[in-house]
């Protein structure tokens, strides 16, 4: 998620740059942690909606799907609302809240090599309780594990890359997250038919852990992180060995230079909460919190129970969550491939009216089918189900090529050094902060107000695309130092 570890250093030059060793192992790392983070969002789902674990875990929410095969809509609706099951998928992201405030002192006092190997240990640890869970204890304390291997990775991934494909590598942390969505969907896929394949599924997110863990022991700690924690001389070494040269002083003298300023930022929390940079602030807070409220997270997350309460069967809706899942991956490469070309505004204002229109269509569709499906009799119109699961589709694609990238690290590109922590540090805390409320309250609310749910994100939607149109400058091209003339020029 790119907070910390993606941020650009802050200068569009051009730094001599080979791909070492080092910088393959790091990409290796980075996308390792990204990969977790995204299998962890994508298995949960799967998870609570196969009968094994169903029947181990919720039998009498089990017993309801059952019986309830024949009887209202409300019951469709409702077939997966527990608190229970919701708290398993969203504890992970209170942990990773709270994991974040720790893992930035750590990262600060022993370095970012640290910090990822703690992530790696944490995921290793809460893979393991929750392939052996023998109660719902074990599985929460499991996700709350994992959501520690969130706070400590996404934080303190190290980049030792140039700025001059910095913006590709921010996408492809978001890249790395949609292909560890889509595997959790093929492994989901998988194991569904297996008896406690939930086992498989949620164990199996210790493969990357390990390969992190290692990872962080082989690699040396960032030239940035050394320099600031006065290790100059070893940090110009590491530098060195990274870019493969000994030409580096240029890029040296930089790193030492903005970690001059950046100690000089006295109260960088109270800079921020200055008149000054309040458009910052503002854009710092709300772009994290709109992008959660675009909805996606319910459907990336809750994917196949999402489709089985649309009356979706077993097997289609296991199957709709991979479809989903190689929509949301191939549409982030569209966002890599387009972001410097068409900028940034054209990406979020094009993905904003696109999900616009793809939430009107669900919400009728859904009406439309809840008479065709629901009735409890009838089954599931087969070109309705195949209307509605492309409209999801489409609706994930806007997102992945606009706010699922783009919302991460848009902030630290408008923000400048002084402010540039603290406003990434409000995003992260934004986005895991209403991540778990979301999560969280999802399978009650859709029970209650049902496909109302679908037109609530769409006034969320609406709102965001005026409010980028209204507030938020373009800064593809811009180098960083003249931010501050973007800001002048702009009303806001
Ligand atoms: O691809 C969509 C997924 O990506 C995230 O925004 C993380 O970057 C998740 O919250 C969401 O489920």
């Amino acid at each position: 998620m790119a907070g910390g570890g993606f941020v650009a250093h802050g200068r569009r030059k051009t730094y001599e740059d080979r791909v070492t060793t080092f910088v393959v192992i790091t990409c290796i790392v980075a996308a390792m942690g990204g990969l977790l983070f995204g299998y962890d969002v994508g298995i949960s789902g799967g998870v609570i909606s196969m009968e094994s674990f169903l029947k181990k875990f919720f039998p009498s929410g089990l017993e309801k799907q059952k019986n309830n095969k024949a009887t209202t809509h409300e019951s469709e609706y409702c077939k997966f609302d527990s608190q229970l099951l919701t708290s398993f998928t969203s504890s992970l992201y209170l942990a990773a809240l709270l994991a974040s405030f720790f893992a930035s002192d750590v990262t600060r006092i022993s370095g970012r090599k640290a910090s990822v190997f703690i992530g790696g240990i944490a995921f290793l640890i809460g893979s393991n309780l929750n392939g052996i869970a023998m109660n719902m204890i074990f599985l929460i304390i499991g996700r709350l594990m994992l959501g520690v291997g969130v706070g400590f990775t996404n934080q303190s991934v190290p980049v030792y890359l140039s700025t001059k494909i910095r913006g590709a590598i921010n996408i492809g942390f978001q890249m790395a997250v949609t292909i560890g969505i889509l595997t959790a969907g093929l492994i989901n896929y998988g194991t569904e038919t297996i008896e406690d394949g939930w086992r498989v599924s949620l164990a199996l997110a210790g493969v990357p852990a390990i390969m992190m863990a290692i990872g962080a022991v082989l690699l040396p700690d960032t030239p940035n992180s050394l320099i600031e924690r006065g290790y100059t001389e070893k940090g110009k070494l590491i530098l060195q060995r990274i870019r493969g040269t000994k030409d580096v002083n240029e890029e040296f003298n930089d790193l030492v230079e903005a970690s001059e300023a950046a100690k000089k930022v006295e109260d960088p929390w109270r800079n921020i909460l200055e008149p000054r940079p309040r458009p910052h602030l503002v854009i710092c807070t709300l772009i994290p919190l709109f992008q959660r409220l675009t909805g996606i997270h319910v459907i990336t997350s809750y994917a196949p129970v999402l489709f089985k309460i649309l009356g979706f069967g077993e097997n289609a809706s296991f199957m709709s969550a991979v479809i989903s899942g190689l929509v949301n991956m191939l549409a982030t490469i569209v966002s890599i491939h387009s972001v410097d070309s068409f900028g940034r505004r054209i990406l979020f204002l094009e993905g904003g009216a696109q999900m616009i229109l793809s939430l009107i269509l669900i919400a009728v569709r859904i009406t439309i089918a809840v008479q065709l499906g629901f009735n409890g009799e009838g089954s599931y119109a087969k070109t309705e189900a195949n209307f509605l699961l492309f409209l999801i589709c489409v609706y994930i694609a806007a997102f992945a090529w606009s706010w699922g990238p783009l919302g991460w690290w848009i902030n630290s590109e408008i923000c400048p050094l002084d402010i540039r922590q603290v406003g990434q540090a409000i995003n992260v805390s934004v986005n895991m902060l209403f991540t778990f409320l979301i999560a969280q309250v999802f399978l009650s609310t859709i029970c209650h107000i049902r496909f109302v749910l679908f037109l609530l994100f769409l006034g969320a939607v609406i709102t965001m695309t005026i409010f980028i149109a209204l507030f938020l400058p373009e800064t593809k091209n811009i180098p960083i130092e003249e931010m501050n003339r973007v800001w002048k020029g702009h009303w806001f």
